[in-house]
């Protein structure tokens, strides 16, 4: 389908053999036209000119061929000929410098001086092969259990001042190609043109409503029918998380009202003042947390710190969280605003105000008169899935953090997986953040979605593949189980994927504390050259070092090997 345009010869051949009448003499057409421009009834004979002959008139006697004369329109014909070639290479010309132009546009300066200047031709060369058809606003809305989908945010301006090139391609409303530049053994650039099928996928130019509409708009009804409806923002830091949920950034300033968190709250309104649920006599309230590491803060009662306790019947509370009734949509507006500022924020190399906790907004339906639950729609921003990017500078805080993120989103993966899979055992207790979100894995009535967000900077390809995979991994499943069932096979491979990405996670971890203990290691070692240094503080510092390093390699160490034992037993 990609590639239509490299049949287009071939097209143009079979046409001709088929309609013979389409592919006129060049000469004879020239002439005709040339003959048209001098006729008063030329417009009106071009326009009824049919491709088929006309046939002539019953009563008309046949004509008799004219015989071939020189004229005028002979040597006009050449020059016509010349004319057209003239414009033809003309056409040619333009279409190239406009297409150098696209290409100095995207990556901004001169070829000399940009590494990436020839990855950019390439991908532009790509591109001119493909037919693009992107998501239509008017596109059908797809009912799914699970719906995973990814938006690709144009590149901001730190990108594009350091002349970064787009790597991201999004042909229709559901494909997107990653082109990973790489080099051969021989230094030679070419690209890793990688593909990938989502249930949609939204380009740079798709608003805030727009993703709204193919996601979280579709569930809202779900909470209305006794559900639960969940909607998950992953992604690398920086790449539009909290953009997408928490509305649109102008400047520092963000515009509440475009997020999703506040599209959903207006909707829930909608759907109550509707039949039948405006007789179901219900009550909206709302609750705003955030999990940073392993603990649970409330963001709508100044960070107060929650327990999370899971009671006999495995029913989880989150013991003391505020859950505040709304009339309006503007009261839940004041709410997203004031939690919003209250989460843990820092700046990283990737982004000014990156998030570093996972954030759980909840709008929940009671019944007014028993307070019995009806419906709740948990809409989360999570933490940067890569927080090993500010690597060089993080502490041992920042790395735990990161080991935190690591693992719940791991268990978030699975735990979506096990809804897809139906009966399949879920690993809630693998996480908090899974443990507060039981709910929205079992049961018929759950569904959620993911909006998986990439950067499309060359940068960042490496994240961005990762990222793809991940929710490449939730949607494959999803896809396997509809139409392999639960096959003893089908639930090995399952567990054999999981294992790979817990096995590659757990070797980026490795490479990451590598980096950390190198860096500590000299430190330390130069330390023993300053006079009078302690021999005590020294062997204990260097004894805590090594000790972090091997419960690392440890950990890494036990992975690997059941892996291994997994493959083998495969084999
Ligand atoms: N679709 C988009 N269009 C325009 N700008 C965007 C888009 N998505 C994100 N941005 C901009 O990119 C920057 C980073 O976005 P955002 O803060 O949402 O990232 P994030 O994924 O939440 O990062 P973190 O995990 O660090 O919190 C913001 O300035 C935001 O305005």
């Amino acid at each position: 389908m990609f590639f239509n345009k490299y049949f287009h010869n071939a097209a143009d051949s079979r046409v001709g053999k088929m309609f013979p009448y389409v592919l006129q003499d060049k000469e004879t057409a020239i002439r005709r036209s040339l003959e048209d421009t001098h006729s008063p009834t030329s417009r009106l004979r071009r326009t009824i000119t049919t491709p088929q002959q006309s046939p002539s008139p019953p009563d008309t006697p046949p004509r008799s061929p004219k015989p071939k004369k020189e004229s005028i329109f002979d040597s006009k014909s050449e020059a016509a000929k010349k004319v057209e070639l003239i414009a033809k290479s003309r056409d040619e010309r333009r279409q190239k410098l406009a297409d150098e132009k696209a290409i100095r546009d995207q990556i901004g300066v001169h070829e000399h001086t940009n590494p990436y200047y020839e990855f950019a031709r390439m991908i532009q060369e790509f591109k001119s092969t493909l037919e693009f058809h992107p998501l239509k606003e008017t596109d059908g809305v797809v009912e799914n259990q699970i719906t995973v989908c990814v938006r690709k945010r144009p590149l901001n301006a730190r990108e594009k001042n350091r002349n970064e090139v787009d790597v991201v391609t999004v042909p229709t409303k559901n494909q997107m190609v990653v082109h990973e530049p790489k080099h051969k053994v021989d230094l030679t650039k070419y690209l890793d043109n990688q593909h990938f099928r989502f249930d949609y996928v939204f380009d740079e130019s798709c608003s805030n409503e727009t993703v709204y509409r193919f996601t979280a708009q579709p569930l809202v009804k779900t909470i209305f029918e006794g559900g639960m409806a969940t909607c998950f923002a992953y992604g690398q830091t920086g790449a539009g998380k909290t953009h997408t949920m928490g509305g649109e950034f102008k400047g520092k300033q963000q515009n509440f009202k475009n997020g999703i968190y506040a599209l959903v709250a207006a909707d829930v309104f909608k759907f109550l003042c509707q039949p039948p649920h405006c007789d179901k006599n219900l009550v909206v309230s709302a609750s705003f947390f955030e999990i940073y590491g392993k603990i649970a803060y409330d963001l709508l009662a100044k960070k107060q710190r929650l327990r999370v306790l899971e009671d006999g019947k495995q029913v989880v509370q989150v013991v003391g969280l505020t859950e505040r009734t709304v009339n309006k949509v503007d009261d839940i507006m004041d709410f997203i605003k004031k939690g919003s500022l209250e989460r843990t924020w820092e700046q990283t190399s990737a982004n000014a105000n990156s998030s570093r906790s996972h954030a759980v907004f909840q709008i929940i339906l009671r019944r007014a008169n028993t307070r019995q639950l009806e419906g709740k729609f948990s809409l989360i921003d999570l933490a940067g899935n890569e927080r090993g990017a500010d690597n060089s500078k993080s502490n041992k805080q920042t790395r735990i953090e990161g080991a935190d993120i690591n693992k719940s989103l791991l268990a978030l993966k699975e735990c979506i997986r096990a809804l897809g899979k139906k009966g399949k055992h879920c690993p809630f207790r693998e996480s908090i953040l899974t443990k507060i979100l039981r709910d929205s894995f079992i049961g018929e009535k759950s569904r959620t979605c993911m909006i998986a967000l990439i950067s499309p900077s060359v940068g960042s390809v490496d994240h961005t593949l990762n990222t793809l995979r991940y929710a490449d991994r939730v949607k494959e499943l999803v896809a396997n189980d509809f139409c392999s069932g639960e096959s003893e096979e089908s639930q090995n491979d399952m567990d054999l994927l999981s294992m790979e990405d817990e096995l590659l996670e757990n070797s980026r971890n490795v490479i990451d504390s590598c980096v950390y203990f190198h860096k500590m290691a000299c430190q330390l070692y130069d330390s023993s050259k300053q006079a009078g240094y302690s021999k005590y503080e020294f062997a204990k510092n260097w004894k805590n070092l090594l000790r972090e390093m091997i419960d690392v390699q440890k950990i890494a160490y036990v992975k690997a090997a059941e892996f291994c034992e997994m493959l083998e037993d495969e084999a």
